[in-house]
């Protein structure tokens, strides 16, 4: 990163009421992105011709991954779901959380294997009754933690050994150790703490040089954090107090498409950030590299 602090730009002024789950799909050469609140999913075409699309849905989805076979896989309010993109058709995939009331799938993400990861949270975030659940690519699906209260950020070094992972109100990024044959996580720890800071981590990618960039919801800002040694190395500031997730895009992954929330912001202070639930862009002077798709 040189001295010149990278810049969060508007490109879709779309007024999100919880923009999230940013995905690059270099197949399409669009960003793939989900409003959870307002059940939507939506294509943001960065080409002149700003084809952007979007999906109404009648539930809140948490996230949305694009499948290696076509079409994408949900994490929704009633459970995992696959999504034709051309006839907008919903297919249930299963409901790990069937009668389990107040909950809904949140942040998800894939492996390089092609699992898809997704946590799931209680929507008052009073209560540890979320899990985080690993879909394989044969279909089965596992819970791997449970006690979630907010189940959030995912992400894997470069060398794919470390899942880092992130459960909003502990205030905390946690590793494991990633097995990439089996998709098992263990030897929990901690390695960044947001004590003492505005922001509460919420959606979070790596870059190419293993940095873990994470959203700050609360914090007006994208951070670069060290995992190795636990301390902040960057910002980004953006023009919304909840900033949700990032993720690296665009043809060689050079830039940090960063999304964000409207809702919640009592309308007095939405005039200081009249942005609010737009998706931005930063060029942050790193790149990152491709998104695992669904593999099944
Ligand atoms: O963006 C998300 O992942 C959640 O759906 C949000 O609700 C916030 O993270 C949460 O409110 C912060 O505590
Ligand atoms: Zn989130």
């Amino acid at each position: 990163m040189g001295d010149m602090q990278a810049k969060a730009e508007l490109v879709w002024d779309i007024r999100a009421a919880l923009g999230e789950g940013p995905v690059w799909d270099h197949r399409t050469g669009r960003l793939l992105w989900v409003d959870i609140e307002g059940r939507r999913v939506h294509y943001y075409d960065p080409s002149e011709a700003g084809d952007h699309r979007t999906i109404q849905l009648e539930q809140r989805v948490g996230a949305a991954v694009p499948r290696t076979a076509g079409g994408l896989v949900l994490a929704m309010q009633y459970g995992l779901y696959r999504l034709d993109l051309e006839t907008e058709q919903l297919t249930k995939l299963g409901d790990p959380e069937e009668g389990i009331e107040g909950n809904r799938f949140n942040d998800g993400k894939c492996d390089e294997a092609g699992r898809f990861w997704a946590g799931t949270m209680n929507m008052k975030e009073s209560e540890p009754t979320g899990s985080l659940y690993c879909l394989e690519a044969d279909g089965s699906l596992r819970r791997a933690l449970e006690g979630i209260t907010t189940s959030n950020g995912l992400g894997w070094s470069p060398d794919n050994r470390t899942m880092y992972y992130i459960d909003t109100p502990t205030r905390r990024v946690d590793a494991f150790d990633y097995d990439g044959e089996t998709g098992g996580i263990s030897n929990r720890r901690t390695v960044i703490s947001y004590e003492g800071e505005k922001g509460f981590p919420d959606g979070m990618t790596v870059d190419n040089e293993g940095m873990l960039w994470i959203a700050e919801w609360g914090g007006w800002q994208v951070s670069r954090w060290n995992p190795q040694t636990g301390e902040r190395i960057g910002r980004i500031p953006v023009p919304a107090a909840q900033v949700t997730s990032c993720a690296f895009g665009g043809e060689d992954y050079s830039e940090l498409y960063i999304t964000t929330a409207r809702s919640w912001i009592p309308d007095e202070q939405l005039a200081e950030q009249p942005q609010a639930g737009g998706l931005f862009r930063a060029r942050p002077g790193v790149k990152g590299s491709a998104a695992g798709f669904y593999g099944g």
